[in-house]
């Protein structure tokens, strides 16, 4: 049964107007939300007014539950909230005041999400409507976020307005006549950050993460089944695709016959921007690789993947978001020992990787910096003897 979008959306916007003199609420909390949430029970009546002038009252009715009901959602459809107000205002509460508690109902929803991380081979999600794609999915709690992250701030920026300019880009995708989809290609050494990036872009987002192993993946067949059952409003992260041997053509003309019973290149790039990718709003997909040299030249055609991100060795300015983060140690009062790590970080290749491990041996800021400075001595003198 499909759910009611207006009574949905009513009963998240309603949660905000419940005041002291509301007498019973009803409380609940889903694995998929962060807090308790309040709800208005039988009877209960609640006022609104648009503009401080026009008065709303919302009554909450349900039907008497016959006993052998007691506990069958059967009822739930039953249920529904009655909107009372002068019928003079009508036009402004269908042009106005419902499409506010539409929108305001979705940012609530936004604010209270979860963010889950998926993978195959968990089992099917009970809670989840995935069908045999066999994916399953727990709470993802890494801590990643966009103030973390040690990148160059105006890379770091440039990801935060396009993601910021994708979302609110519905309309512009259609009028155009593309797919509502983001292709991101993150590049660099291990330890640079790509997947604390994904997890910075999912927590900032409110995106799901689905993270597949094309490993596990047998046909193309496989690979539209697996990622159609994903949500809208997700990321598809597909790590290290250089080490995928079956989705490396390297110019080798495809066998039409076995075309479907295997995973290959071309069912990959299918998805990515042939007519499979119209399927679903508002996705990104995102491919980590250590090697951009060694990707298939098709993954890198124009248009293919849209950014292109490298994430580099540490930096001066990499180095104050950790230094802040892991010793407390804030750019405008600087430890002494400071600039001269920076200096040491700037001509050797170090990692954040390696940095944030140095960082978080111990909270003594001093003990901490001298040690990381003959660390990154001695890297420094290992480099320039070979
Ligand atoms: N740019 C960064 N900013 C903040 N922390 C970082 C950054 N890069 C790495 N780290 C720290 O190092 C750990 C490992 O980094 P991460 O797994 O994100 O790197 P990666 O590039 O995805 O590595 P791999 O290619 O091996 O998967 C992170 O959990 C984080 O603590």
């Amino acid at each position: 049964m499909t759910r009611n979008q207006v009574y949905d959306a009513a009963e998240v916007y309603l949660q905000t107007k419940i005041n002291p003199f509301t007498e019973r609420l009803k409380i609940s909390k889903t694995p998929r939300k962060k807090n308790i949430s309040i709800a208005m029970d039988k009877g209960e009546e609640i006022t609104d007014t648009i503009d401080n002038d026009i008065k709303l009252k919302w009554r909450f009715t349900e039907p008497e539950k016959k006993q052998k009901d007691e506990y069958h959602s059967a009822n739930d459809s039953k249920r529904w909230f009655e909107l009372v107000f002068d019928k003079k205002h009508k036009d402004t509460v269908m042009d106005s005041y419902l499409p506010y508690v539409f929108a305001r109902a979705k940012a609530i929803q936004e604010e209270e999400k979860v963010v889950r991380l998926y993978t195959r081979g968990l089992g099917d999600d009970e809670n989840d409507n995935r069908g045999s794609s066999g994916w399953g999915s727990i709470k993802m709690e890494h801590p990643s976020n966009f103030g973390t992250m040690a990148m160059d701030p105006e890379l770091k920026r440039m990801v935060i307005d396009d993601l910021d300019r994708f979302v609110r880009r519905r309309e512009f995708y259609k009028r155009v006549g593309k797919a509502w989809k983001r292709g991101y290609l993150l590049y660099g050494p291990p330890g640079t950050g790509k997947s604390s990036l994904i997890a910075a872009m999912a927590n900032y987002l409110k995106f799901d993460v689905y993270d597949l192993e094309l490993s596990g993946v047998h046909s193309n067949c496989d690979l539209r089944r697996v990622l159609l059952s994903a949500t809208n409003r997700s990321i598809m992260v597909i790590e290290d695709i250089d080490c995928c041997a079956k989705v490396q053509n390297r110019g080798r003309e495809p066998d039409p016959r076995s075309h479907n019973n295997r995973l290959t290149l071309s069912g990959l790039l299918n998805f990515i921007d042939g007519l499979w990718s119209s399927c679903g709003d508002e996705r990104i997909i995102v491919f980590t690789t250590n090697h951009k040299d060694r990707l298939d030249p098709a993954l890198l055609r124009p248009g293919r993947m849209d950014v292109h991100i490298h994430m580099s060795y540490c930096t001066a300015k990499g180095f104050d978001i950790l230094d802040s983060n892991y010793l407390g140690i804030h750019e405008s009062n600087p430890h002494h020992l400071c600039k001269e790590v920076k200096g040491l970080i700037e001509s050797t290749e170090v990692t954040p990787a390696e940095v944030a491990e140095e960082l978080m041996k111990s909270d003594d800021a001093n003990g901490t910096l001298s040690k990381g400075l003959s660390i990154s001595s001695r890297k420094r003198r290992s480099r320039m003897i070979k």
